[in-house]
């Protein structure tokens, strides 16, 4: 397991949002968090990259680690943490920059200043995104000329150039036509076989049809958490039966 959290509760101020989790996620495979909304899916998966540190009155009991690290240690470094664990949005947010200054910005970032060092880590990252044969001629275009599609998978490029272990992903197709939304899932996909990818959905049967397992929640906490083929077909828990046979949420 990559990724094993315990006992984590969440609180905003006094908001009881997250409680009680405990939940492995296992490497090189897509996890997806479904539940209606609300129910605290993504502020799991904001636990697992420290963004809810930047919201003010969060308290976090409980413990997350990566690879048998605590990353609430004082001693782990945020930004280390967040070149292992990227993230891709909901809605597409490419920087006002060019499409190759956007997927170079962050190994500028770490560091890398040879040209030829970084036009092969655009080049590997455009290919791992399914984007390089649609924009190899236009590197030098502003990322807005991009639809939205391409502009989502830019940022998936973005975040593979830093070389993270963990790519989360929350409602990373929601804004999108089904054109999209359809080559984002092939290419969680693929990724799937390099990297550990954690998913929010709301839909039902993008978890289905993409995620090796899923976890429902309900009222912040993990009603059930299970290989996807089990939990769509022979759910524990009468709660998950009653959501995914379309009776609440
Ligand atoms: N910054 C915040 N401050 C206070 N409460 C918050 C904050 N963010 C989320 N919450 C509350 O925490 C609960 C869980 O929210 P979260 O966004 O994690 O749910 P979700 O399952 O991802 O929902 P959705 O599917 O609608 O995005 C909700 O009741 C929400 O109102």
């Amino acid at each position: 397991m990559i990724i094993e959290i315990e006992k984590l509760h969440l609180f905003y101020t006094e908001f009881h949002a997250l409680k009680d989790v405990n939940l492995s996620i296992p490497e090189k495979s897509v996890t997806a968090f479904i539940g209606p909304s609300g129910c605290g899916k993504s502020t799991l998966l904001r636990t697992l990259n420290r963004m809810n540190d930047t919201i003010p009155g969060v308290r976090i009991e409980g413990k997350v680690e990566l690879q048998g690290k605590d990353i609430y240690s004082s001693e782990l470094e945020v930004e280390y943490l967040r070149k292992r664990v990227g993230m891709v949005f909901q809605q597409p947010n490419p920087f006002p920059k060019s499409i190759y200054d956007n997927v170079a910005y962050g190994p500028r970032l770490h560091g890398v200043g040879k040209k030829s060092e970084l036009d092969a880590i655009v080049e590997k990252s455009l290919r791992s995104a399914s984007l390089w044969n649609e924009v190899k001629d236009v590197l030098k275009k502003s990322a807005w000329s991009l639809s939205g599609g391409q502009q989502q998978r830019l940022c998936i490029a973005r975040a593979l150039a830093i070389e993270p272990e963990i790519l989360l992903m929350d409602e990373s197709t929601s804004a999108l036509d089904p054109i999209s939304t359809t080559k984002i899932e092939e290419l969680t996909r693929e990724l799937c076989r390099n990297y550990t990818i954690v998913m929010v959905t709301h839909n039902m049967h993008q978890a289905a049809r993409i995620s090796d397992r899923t976890v429902f929640f309900l009222n912040g906490e993990v009603v059930e958490s299970a290989d996807t083929q089990m939990l769509f077909s022979n759910p524990v828990d009468q709660r998950t039966e009653d959501y995914i046979s379309g009776r609440f949420g």
